[in-house]
């Protein structure tokens, strides 16, 4: 039960705030909204167009956190509400965005406008009023590595200092205008320079947050139950939903990139800390992932393949994978990020956060969610007869 005697990390009482979260109804601020009315006394303006991830928090209105959470069903791109919900709370979150990549490339324009020009009137508000605002930015922000342009031998492609990504080092490389995969990161890149500027000329409190790769239960949807036939989720959706089917895993350009992933709930504990130590944490940009965790894409099929055998009692297939080339499965103008490490010592500095959760026991509880959610929806799907 939350608790009104909570401290922060130097030892002074928490004050119970308002905070609007925008994209409330997402992924992310679905798991942060839980976490909140679950073991805080904050209160959440939940900004969103869709509710449905966070529909267990709001109904019934008998739980015991039912005053503190209220939803507004508003599209940022145009109410005039924002600027209103921003005024009543003391700190406002941005989670908003297009962030698939199969959208980068396919609907630039829809990406660039979601993750710079709609940010701008929420920067703009919280600038302008004297609000203190975390901004969620993506790991996308740093884009190749150096070492990716190092010869295929150079012994200095082992050299961390190549290839591990740090907040206040490390360059920003992006593809070609061509490679629209790069729009999202480009955008990303220009909201986090803007805010970075609106806090040295104009005061503006700030933190940015740069996931890498959060996964876990209610991430995206599954094609044809919860989301569009056609639609491509990320990869802990797509791996899943062949899962589920029991079709093979599709390896995007023979599955070499490297990701480290992190548990939804250890980083929320991270984005917590951030909430309760505003002077830890303003003005900072921290990563967040779990460098412990570091796999390439084949050998996270391999693993969730495993894994998804074990928590469904299902036999896996003889050939659980086939290999797809970028443009069959994205289209024209992909391009991908080859490795991305976190370094940890600015958040391991200002808030002591670790990621505690191996990458099998978080894919371990993932895949059971999604065999508990989601086998009897694709069961009825697949024995459903096709309309002639
Ligand atoms: N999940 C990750 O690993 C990851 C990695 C890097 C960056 N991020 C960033 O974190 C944020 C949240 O990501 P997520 O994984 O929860 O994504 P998500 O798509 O699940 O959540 C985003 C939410 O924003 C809402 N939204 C988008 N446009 C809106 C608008 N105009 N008005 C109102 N609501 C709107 C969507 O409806 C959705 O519910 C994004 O900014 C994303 O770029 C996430
Ligand atoms: O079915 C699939 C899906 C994806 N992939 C590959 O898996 C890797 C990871 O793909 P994801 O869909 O999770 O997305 P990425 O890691 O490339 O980008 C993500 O990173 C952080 C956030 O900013 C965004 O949520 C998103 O851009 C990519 O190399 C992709 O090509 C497959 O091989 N098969």
């Amino acid at each position: 039960m939350a608790s009104a005697a909570r401290l922060d990390l130097d030892g002074y009482a928490i004050k119970p705030m308002t905070i609007c979260m925008i994209g409330a109804g997402g992924f992310i601020g679905s798991h942060l909204c839980e976490k909140l009315m679950a073991e805080t006394m904050h209160k959440v303006l939940a900004v969103d167009v869709y509710s449905d991830k966070i529909k267990h928090l709001l109904e019934p209105a008998t739980h015991p956190w039912s005053d503190r959470i209220q939803f507004h069903r508003i599209n940022i791109k145009h109410d005039s509400r924002l600027e209103g919900l921003i005024k009543m709370a003391d700190l406002t979150i941005n989670l908003a965005a297009i962030c698939t990549p199969a959208d980068y490339n396919t609907r630039p324009l829809d990406t660039i406008y979601s993750n710079f020009i709609d940010a701008l009137p929420v920067v703009k508000y919280c600038s302008e009023n004297n609000k203190r605002l975390i901004h969620f930015s993506t790991c996308e922000v740093y884009g190749k590595t150096i070492g990716s342009f190092l010869p295929k031998d150079s012994p200095l492609r082992e050299d961390p200092t190549y290839y591990v990504l740090k907040e206040d080092a490390s360059p920003c490389i992006f593809g070609s205008i061509e490679k629209q995969r790069w729009s999202y990161a480009c955008a990303k890149q220009l909201i986090e320079r803007l805010i970075y500027a609106e806090g040295a000329e104009n005061d503006l409190e700030f933190t940015i947050v740069r996931p890498f790769n959060w996964i876990g239960p209610r991430m995206d949807f599954i094609p044809g139950i919860d989301g569009p036939s056609e639609g491509v989720p990320r990869v802990l959706a797509c791996f899943s939903n062949n899962l589920l089917r029991h079709e093979p895993l599709k390896l995007v350009d023979g599955g070499q990139s490297q990701r480290t992933f992190v548990y939804i709930k250890d980083a929320i504990e991270a984005v917590l800390l951030m909430i309760d130590n505003p002077v830890r944490a303003n003005g900072h940009i921290f990563n967040v992932g779990n460098p412990n965790n570091e796999v390439t894409v084949r050998q996270l099929a391999e693993m969730m393949t495993e894994v998804y055998a074990k928590v469904s009692g299902e036999p896996s297939l003889e050939v659980p994978t086939v290999d797809v080339s970028s443009k069959e499965f994205y289209g024209e103008g992909y391009d991908d990020s080859d490795k991305r490490i976190p370094d940890m010592t600015i958040i391991n500095r200002q808030l002591g956060w670790n990621p505690k959760t191996s990458l099998w026991d978080l894919l371990e509880s993932t895949l059971t969610y999604q065999h508990r959610t989601y086998a009897e929806a694709i069961k009825q799907a697949i024995a459903k007869p096709v309309a002639s």
